[in-house]
């Protein structure tokens, strides 16, 4: 069963508290990111520990392989279950972050960031690449070698992931939206959007969401809204045009 992760992507921890008290029940797992993180520091991941959460630290560690390393061991003693680095760092900086897990005490999941969901063709061709879902395909396969636990990519190309690494790989897919615009509407900056329930179809197995929740009238009501469409996601809703759009 797929798990829905909530952005907690607020200046303050007390915004941040604040939410995490109030989604406290609905949902088991939150994301603390670059802008909670800096703003609050390593505290904020106790103060969610304490409160009962798991909690994946987002901070998409990018740098030589034994700065990555101590890095992943910090976030490790800080007890996170999970945490994520870029694909694009190189194999030995993903093994290194690896050893750095398996050797310490809480061995955080490591998911391996592909291409930014918020990133489309236009982005990737600068990097010399125009085909979105080969270059996910490429670093999952580099992510996959590595030992990695899993990726994040959208939900368009989770299926690809799934079926490349033969089901090896997790997937984390950002960029959910509950109405799937084909203009794109409500995908604020993302550009890879799918919808829960095409998302959990495709084989992801966290959908990790924000804005949608924490920026409701009713946080509370719109994870119960997000979880009902990845419950009702049934096979036949499994078709690409179904559910997602390409920005
Ligand atoms: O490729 C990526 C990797 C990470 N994210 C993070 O996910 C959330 C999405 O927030 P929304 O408000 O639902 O758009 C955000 O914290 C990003 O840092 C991502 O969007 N794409």
């Amino acid at each position: 069963m797929a798990e829905l992760i909530i952005a907690l992507d607020f200046p303050h921890a007390e915004q941040a508290l604040f939410m995490a008290r109030t989604v406290h029940g609905e949902a088991d797992w939150v994301k603390i990111g670059l802008e909670l993180f800096t703003a609050a520091g390593p505290r904020v991941v106790t103060d969610m520990k304490e409160l009962g959460l798991k909690v994946f630290l987002d901070l998409k560690f990018h740098d030589i392989p034994n700065t990555v390393r101590g890095a992943v061991r910090s976030a490790a003693n800080l007890g996170v279950d999970m945490l994520t680095l870029h694909a694009s760092g190189g194999r030995a900086m993903l093994e290194a972050a690896r050893e750095a897990s398996l050797t310490s005490r809480q061995s955080p999941l490591l998911f391996a960031v592909t291409v930014l969901t918020s990133m489309s063709a236009e982005d990737t061709a600068l990097l010399g690449r125009n085909d979105v879902p080969g270059l996910v395909r490429d670093l999952a396969r580099a992510s996959g070698q590595a030992g990695l636990d899993g990726v994040v990519c959208s939900a368009l190309e989770a299926k690809l992931v799934k079926e490349d690494s033969r089901g090896k790989l997790a997937c984390l897919t950002p960029g959910i939206r509950l109405a799937a615009s084909p203009d794109g509407a409500g995908a604020d900056d993302q550009k890879r959007v799918a919808d829960p329930a095409f998302a959990v179809t495709q084989g992801s197995d966290y959908l990790v969401v924000g804005r949608p929740i924490t920026g409701a009238q009713d946080p509370a009501a719109a994870i119960r809204a997000f979880q009902r469409a990845m419950a009702e996601a049934g096979p036949a809703k499994g078709k690409p045009e179904d559910g997602a759009w390409n920005g």
